[in-house]
């Protein structure tokens, strides 16, 4: 049987040795969003779909594993691996590159990047955010996008175990 290369999507996922280079070859103006993305829903789809639109280019900071623990999402939790989450979203058209973050927020990644604008989902008040007054510093932009599909990981969850 012949052994089919990778494909192309993997190469979006991006080690944080390689970041400096990566971000410097991606045109601007770079969005940026982060999240656990832990079962992929169509809100996630449709929110990363119109976040890219704010700009040329979309950044996805990834919770790491261990940093995930840290959110108080639950002991279970997430049901899949930094490794297949980061994955999944570097599949999706609308999605750049994909990098890790290990801390409980992705301040420092945000200040190492220095994104254009910086988005969340609407059940973010986007002007409480520390990741918001950060991009503020070098002139960048917030934005929130509402939900156009209510969806939740925690509700496709809650249906499975009910089952
Ligand atoms: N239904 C949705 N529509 C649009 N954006 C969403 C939706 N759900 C989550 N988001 C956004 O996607 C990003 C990742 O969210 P998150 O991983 O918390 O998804 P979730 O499905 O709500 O998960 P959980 O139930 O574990 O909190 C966040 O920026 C969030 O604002
Ligand atoms: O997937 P979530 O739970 O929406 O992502 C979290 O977002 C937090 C947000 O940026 C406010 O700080 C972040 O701190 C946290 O690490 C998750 O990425």
């Amino acid at each position: 049987m012949t052994l089919l290369p990778l494909p192309s999507f993997e190469s979006k996922v991006c080690s944080l040795t390689q970041l400096d280079a990566r971000i410097a070859a991606l045109p601007r103006p770079l969005v940026f969003t982060n999240g656990v993305f832990d079962i992929l829903h169509r809100g996630h789809a449709t929110y990363l779909a119109q976040a890219r639109e704010f700009g040329a280019s979309l950044v996805i900071g990834v919770n790491s594993d261990t940093s995930v623990k840290l959110l108080g999402k639950g002991n279970d939790r997430p049901i899949n691996t930094e490794a297949d989450r980061q994955a999944l979203l570097a599949a999706l058209a609308s999605v750049d590159l994909t990098v890790l973050f290990t801390e409980q927020t992705p301040v420092n990644l945000i200040a190492r990047i220095r994104p254009d604008i910086y988005i969340k989902g609407g059940d973010y008040e986007i002007d409480t955010l520390e990741e918001t007054r950060l991009v503020k510093t070098w002139g960048g932009k917030a934005f929130a996008i509402p939900f156009l599909y209510e969806r939740s990981t925690t509700t496709l969850l809650g249906k499975i175990r009910a089952q």
